[in-house]
């Protein structure tokens, strides 16, 4: 990070534009210049604007700065988003969380496991409350936490060793299938998935001192992760539902420090989530029907 984000946010006035077509929301982020170009598109209502950021704040910044008091000028109340990847009030899926809270939408988000006691314990003693204020001043309210470890898919692939560990311990229907059905058993369906994960346990190795569990980790909690919450999301997505992902420049230039398969991830994940598009010409017109607008368009702002 730069020193100039490191001290704060300045949102850069370049070309902010709110503007209306149908599509999903998409960002990249480079690490290296701290530029955050995002496109937001929620049913009917699309939003893009590059800026400095404090990774804390960013989305929220954004709307503030951009939309004034009132938030993201559109309406998703009605809607319902689940998150994956909130653990703390410093990350992304946090800042996005917010700003689909501030849009109206009821938040419901997925905790890795480990992570889950100090998150709600934290959220319970009001440590995020001073992060939780939404533009309008009210507290972003997230309706429910569910736990959640989206490397396994159902109970079976749970090795011995994970199910005894303590850290999960206290924590149950934490896969990914078990997930989705809490989610659907608790509210029925849901219409956004935000998919804001990634772990790469060999992420400082350069790539060819990276072992081939590290890789194919990476790609699993970081790539695979999506298509399993997608796959799996997807019946119980409301008609004009939209999922997004978040990639980084890495997946298409070297970047020194970002390794341990995690830019061979991220490539994935980019042309995963760009598949998804494909995917739902293959679905039964129910499906079809059940996805609504097209999945990912990448907006690649840095390179313009
Ligand atoms: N921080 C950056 O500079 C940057 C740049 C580009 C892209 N991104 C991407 O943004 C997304 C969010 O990252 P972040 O920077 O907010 O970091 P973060 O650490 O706050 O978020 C990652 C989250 O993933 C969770 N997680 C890890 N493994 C998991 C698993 N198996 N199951 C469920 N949850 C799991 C962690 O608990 C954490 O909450 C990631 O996809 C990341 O690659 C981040």
């Amino acid at each position: 990070m730069t020193a100039s984000a490191a001290a704060g946010v300045q949102m850069v006035a370049a070309r902010p534009c709110i503007s209306a077509s149908p599509g999903i929301l998409t960002a990249r982020v480079s690490r290296t210049d701290c530029m955050l170009s995002t496109t937001a598109t929620f049913p009917k209502i699309s939003c893009s604007w590059p800026l400095r950021f404090k990774r804390n704040d960013v989305v929220v910044r954004a709307i503030s700065e951009e939309c004034g008091p009132q938030g993201l000028p559109i309406d998703l109340r009605g809607k319902r988003a689940f998150i994956a990847g909130v653990a703390d009030d410093n990350g992304y899926g946090w800042a996005i969380a917010k700003a689909l809270a501030a849009a109206g939408a009821e938040i419901l988000v997925g905790t890795w496991v480990p992570a889950l006691n100090i998150f709600e314990t934290s959220l319970r003693r009001g440590k995020f409350d001073e992060s939780r204020k939404l533009p309008d001043g009210s507290l972003m309210d997230i309706v429910k936490v569910y736990p959640l470890d989206a490397v396994y898919d159902s109970p079976d692939d749970v090795p011995e060793d994970v199910k005894s560990n303590k850290r999960y311990a206290g924590a149950s229907n934490w896969t990914v299938k078990e997930v989705v059905e809490s989610v659907r058993n608790d509210f029925g369906s849901i219409d956004i998935l935000v998919h804001s994960l990634a772990n790469g346990p060999e992420v400082t190795k350069p790539l060819l001192e990276t072992s081939r569990r590290g890789y194919l980790a990476a790609i699993s909690a970081s790539s695979y992760s999506y298509v399993s919450l997608l796959q799996h999301f997807l019946p119980i997505m409301n008609p004009g539902g939209a999922s997004i992902s978040l990639t980084y420049i890495a997946s298409e230039r070297a970047i020194p420090g970002y390794g341990g398969g995690m830019s061979s991830a991220k490539a994935a994940l980019e042309s995963d989530t760009r598949l998804g598009e494909k995917a739902k010409s293959e679905l039964t017109p129910y499906q079809q029907a059940l996805l609504g607008a097209e999945l990912l368009r990448q907006l690649d702002l840095l390179r313009r």
